[in-house]
């Protein structure tokens, strides 16, 4: 069983951030389950106090030191850690379930014991709801702390199989003596019913980007400990972060990494590599190091089905200006969706590739072609391979969908950015259609690989992919139609 034992209890009142990982290692390290609901109280109060306006005076006038916190007191603690207990095991009568294992009934119930205790209406979007601080203080929570509240509701019941499955949008639960059942517990996006208690389902949502193919990250109570401090929100407003707060998040994930609980959750190790961006920590590893394990562990664990942790990586590379490789890493994250349905639950990582596409791309080309260096990216045949690769994709994504995907807006900076390419650059590119010879040897080599700067890639199949005729070539009917205008000019 987990709960809070004395040893935790001996590290009150705690008053800095080496007290706080202290607990997490004991938490962690322990043979029993860790608390979820002791450490989000515990990290939640501590992020309250230090980002909410209530107080804001203290941080402007009183400069602290790095790692010191406001005072949190064990009786605070412990009320709330009592009141959560009695909220679930007042509620839900387990001799109405049978145990060891959930059933759909009991998590439906748990989730409804959440879901009604909550305040009527509140602004969903807002920072800091992720806690059971903000639960069991302000009955708030968003989506992400709706089905983290589920999770430690039934570890408080006694239920170990109930665990969270996170996509890149969205959470569910899994559970039985198989861990196969699955359960949606929380709403997703604006104005959609909630679906809680169904199933996750198998018809089109199961194409949909928000459901990853489902290849969604299972969590184990070590990686909920990782999906609670990942949930760490150190923003105090639009531009400022409480850097205590951000600093007891990267403590905390550096933890997690060290006892091995990152290496399935490619969007935790995301956010270390931000956080070590911002502050890189002595003696560890480099941020794009971190980016770089955390899209390797999305293809090894997750048919590399997810698209942020390419997201991840070209975003560091553009704050660096390193535009080449960004390209690569925009490119790899357009090949991610482009196996996927567009559909309307994919509101989020549609606004990612749209700000890329429209907003990103676009500014290193202004600032590529404003100077005038022979080093230029507009000299680069991959570069231009990896943007028509990266477009291709979004193409493709739309292929198929029921909602679409492009509009004007789109080919606007698409023809500006693909004419910024001289035609002797682009005539190197050579586009290579479905089964040729180098397209067989690629599919040995099983992989994209540039040769002598022509542009190679797999045509990877999928059920997507299956319902049309092999195309004569690799790209978008649209794309090839943009390149061929683009060589006639040559
Ligand atoms: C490359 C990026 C645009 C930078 N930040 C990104 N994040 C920030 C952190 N983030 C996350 N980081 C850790 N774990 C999770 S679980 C999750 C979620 F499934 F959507 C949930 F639970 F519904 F909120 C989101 C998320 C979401 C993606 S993607």
């Amino acid at each position: 069983m987990a709960g809070f034992r004395e040893i935790d209890k001996a590290l009150f009142p705690i008053t800095n951030i080496p007290a706080v990982v202290q607990i997490f290692k004991n938490q962690l390290e322990d043979s029993a389950e860790p608390d979820l609901a002791l450490l989000s109280i515990i990290v939640g109060a501590i992020e309250n106090s230090l980002t909410c306006r209530s107080n804001i005076s203290f941080q402007i006038s009183e400069p602290v030191e790095a790692t010191s916190l406001p005072i949190l007191e064990l009786h605070v603690i412990e009320e709330m850690y009592s009141k959560f207990q009695a909220i679930i095991k007042g509620a839900v009568d387990i001799k109405n379930y049978s145990k060891p294992f959930a059933t759909r009934e009991l998590v439906k119930k748990v989730s409804d014991v959440i879901w009604n205790s909550l305040t009527r209406s509140y602004y969903k979007d807002r920072a800091h709801l992720q806690s059971l601080y903000s639960y069991l203080n302000g009955s708030k929570l968003d989506c992400f702390g709706v089905a983290f509240a589920v999770v430690a509701g039934c570890q408080v019941l006694g239920f170990s199989d109930v665990h969270l499955a996170l996509s890149e949008d969205h959470a569910w639960v899994v559970f039985g003596e198989c861990s196969n059942q699955t359960a949606e517990v929380t709403w997703h996006g604006k104005g959609n019913e909630d679906k809680r208690g169904q199933e996750i389902g198998r018809g089109v949502t199961a194409r949909s980007w928000l459901y990853v193919n489902n290849k969604p990250v299972i969590c184990t109570r070590h990686m909920e400990v990782a999906a609670l401090v990942s949930a760490i929100n150190p923003s105090l407003n639009a531009t400022h972060d409480a850097f205590e707060v951000g600093l007891l998040q990267q403590e905390l994930l550096w933890l997690l990494y060290d006892l091995g609980h990152l290496k399935m959750y490619p969007m935790a190790l995301g956010n270390l590599g931000d956080l070590e961006e911002i502050a890189p920590k002595e003696g560890r590893i480099q941020c794009n190091t971190l980016f770089k394990e955390a899209i390797q562990s999305a293809r090894t664990f997750y048919n590399n089905q997810h698209v942020y942790p390419y997201t991840y990586q070209g975003g560091y590379f553009y704050r660096h200006k390193m535009y080449k490789e960004a390209f690569e890493s925009w490119a790899n994250a357009s090949d991610v969706i482009r196996l996927y349905n567009y559909s309307r639950d994919d509101e989020e990582i549609y606004k990612e590739f749209l700000e890329i596409a429209n907003e990103l791309i676009p500014h290193i080309m202004k600032v590529e072609s404003s100077g005038f260096s022979a080093n230029s990216i507009l000299k680069k045949p991959e570069c231009f391979a990896n943007l028509l690769r990266f477009y291709d994709g979004i193409c493709q994504w739309e292929e198929g969908s029921a909602t679409p995907v492009l509009h004007i807006g789109w080919a606007k900076p698409l023809v500006n950015t693909i004419s910024k390419f001289d035609s002797e650059v682009r005539a190197q590119v050579n586009i290579i259609c479905a089964d040729s010879e180098e397209e067989k040897h690629a599919k040995e080599t099983n992989g994209n690989y540039f040769n002598n700067n022509n542009y190679e890639k797999e045509n990877g199949t999928s059920t997507k992919k299956e319902e049309k005729e092999q195309s004569t070539s690799n790209f978008h009917p649209s794309i090839e139609a943009l390149t061929a205008a683009c060589s006639e000019k040559l």
